[in-house]
């Protein structure tokens, strides 16, 4: 039996060209300038801690940082500290009414139909908690946090090792057995699957040949039933 389900975001609950075509190029474009005025400024301060020890640099300068992390987002490096900065340069995008966060029309609706059932819905993207909060916060569905119970990034590890999962089903404190992880990306369910979840793919836009893992185009298509067997 399914008791919780943990989402991926890009791709599985919002369009990847949401991300790519609107958040990213939004921090892209604002990113030196917010390093350049908040330098030194205690929230700034743990994040360019962790970039300078991610890089092995403990006194690289402010510019140093800039041009790493214009390279990160070049490579699209799901780096911790970047993924902190970025969430807070979309913190004001979201504030001014720039954006809303994507959500295809079928998560919310289902989201809630599994929470009244009783399941514990959580998210795991590589975005930081903080954006993930915006991005359900101001969501074209309107505030949908109150569906959520917990958010993790790549704080606990990266979406595409087994240890990640584990480390979460710790923390929710169920059997893998009983956890459904959602995602578009069969590398991610390749590590979710080998620490024990059950597993389903999102596949929004073509179908993935593959076909290793159950296929559906939208959350109402997840039967969880036929997944728990
Ligand atoms: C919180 S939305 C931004 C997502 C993001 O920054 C990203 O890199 C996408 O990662 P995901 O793990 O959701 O594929
Ligand atoms: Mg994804």
């Amino acid at each position: 039996m399914i008791r919780a389900i943990v989402t991926d975001i890009e791709g599985t609950t919002s369009d990847i060209r949401f991300v790519h075509q609107v958040l990213f190029p939004y921090a892209r474009e604002r990113l030196a300038g917010y390093l350049r005025r908040h330098d030194g400024e205690r929230r700034l301060a743990p994040a360019l801690t962790t970039l300078r020890r991610e890089i092995k640099q403990p006194d690289a300068d402010t510019e140093t940082l800039i041009a790493t992390l214009f390279g990160f987002m070049d490579e699209d490096r799901k780096s911790t500290a970047l993924k902190t900065i970025q969430g807070m340069i979309w913190r004001d995008g979201y504030q001014q009414g720039d954006f809303l966060g994507h959500l295809y029309p079928d998560v919310a609706p289902q989201l809630a139909d599994w929470q009244r059932q009783g399941l514990r819905l959580y998210v795991y993207s590589s975005g930081s908690v903080e954006a993930q909060q915006l991005l359900f916060g101001y969501s074209e569905a309107g505030d949908v946090r109150p569906l959520f119970s917990g958010y993790f990034d790549t704080r606990v590890g990266a979406k595409r090792e087994a240890a990640s999962y584990r480390a979460i089903a710790r923390e929710l404190r169920l059997p893998p057995g009983e956890l459904l992880f959602l995602s578009d990306i069969v590398q991610e369910l390749d590590a979710a699957s080998l620490a024990g979840w059950r597993v389903c793919q999102l596949v929004r836009d073509e179908p993935d040949p593959q076909r290793r893992y159950p296929q559906v185009n939208r959350f109402d298509q997840i039967d969880l039933q036929e997944i728990a067997q």
